[in-house]
């Protein structure tokens, strides 16, 4: 490997911003370039700079935020084919890197000189790319709210613990939403508590990790319910059965979602607003290293 043609990318503040210089020191004996951000929103142009640059090999040191930033600037210069992106989990919840089998910043560095490379899909949200999940509602708003400690023991479910008093309180959004899986569409409308669209992570049956490499997406939307259901109680405690009453799964490779109003969305801790937003996985889109515990299908 040439040196110039690997790059690195790190956040010297994320998670407990203890680890650039470390991870400066031993990135650069590998022969990495290392470049670092000073702000938000400076991934996404230093990764329109390396995609420029023509870099075949782009490690990112930080948390998921830091991942969406760098995938967002690849995707700006239509890159996201042309690189290994190599993942240094330095963040507080690292949920890309957990899906992935990259346990730590040495790992994942670790990884960069012989980690098998996997193919994975890339979702696509209002034209804006994500890895992990694309979420709307309670969860959304709540997961922001949540501590960095809460983060890190419970992963992007962090809004199971604000939990059932939010929901009590929370309005709803009334939603239309088509999900498309080849030939087949289904429609849900109603009010919903919450949509949630995973690509790395899966919300029914036992959650956790989704198969990333299937072009598909894992879509659950929760009524919004009268207070007191036990179904608020499950899904703040993100067990929801596939049987769970008032709970819609689909399987889809397109999602359309209309609502009658501005909707916040979360795209991997990313926020924006729209009244309709068009959501596409793209197959196998982006080479990762992965470590030795992931599984294409879960
Ligand atoms: N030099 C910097 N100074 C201050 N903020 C920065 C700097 N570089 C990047 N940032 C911002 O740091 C924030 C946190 O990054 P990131 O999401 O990667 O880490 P995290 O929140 O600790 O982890 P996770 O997303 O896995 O929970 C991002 O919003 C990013 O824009």
């Amino acid at each position: 490997m040439q040196v110039g043609t690997r790059t690195l990318i790190v956040n010297p503040v994320s998670g407990t911003g203890t680890h650039a210089e470390w991870v400066r020191r031993k990135a650069r004996a590998k022969g990495f370039a290392v470049w670092e951000t000073e702000g938000a929103e400076h991934g996404v142009e230093l990764a329109r700079e390396a995609a420029r640059d023509g870099v075949g090999e782009l490690a990112v040191c930080g948390g998921d935020g830091t991942i969406n930033e760098v995938l967002r600037g690849l995707a700006a210069e239509e890159h996201l084919g042309e690189v290994t992106l190599d993942v240094v989990p330095a963040g507080t919840a690292n949920l890309l890197a957990g899906t992935l089998g990259i346990r730590d910043t040495r790992h994942g560095l670790d990884l960069t000189d012989d980690g098998e490379v996997r193919s994975v899909d890339v979702g696509v949200a209002g034209g804006e790319p994500f890895l992990v999940s694309c979420i709307a509602g309670l969860p959304a708003d709540a997961s922001t709210a949540a501590s960095g400690d809460l983060k890190e023991r419970l992963g992007t479910l962090a809004f199971v613990v604000t939990g059932v008093q939010e929901a009590l309180e929370f309005d709803g959004l009334h939603l239309e939403l088509e999900a498309r899986a080849g030939a087949e569409t289904e429609h849900w409308e109603g009010d919903a508590m919450c949509v949630l669209v995973g690509n790395a992570r899966k919300f029914v049956e036992e959650g956790g990790q989704a198969d990333m490499e299937d072009g598909l997406f894992d879509v659950a939307v929760v009524e919004r319910m009268p207070a007191g259901n036990l179904a608020i109680e499950a899904v703040t405690h993100r067990i929801l059965g596939r049987g769970t009453e008032g709970v819609a799964h689909f399987r889809a490779d397109e999602v359309d979602i209309v609502s009658d109003g501005p909707v916040r969305f979360s795209r991997d801790g990313e926020l924006s607003e729209h009244e309709s937003l068009h959501l596409d996985c793209r197959r196998q889109t982006l080479d990762v290293r992965v470590g030795p515990t992931y599984e294409p299908s879960p």
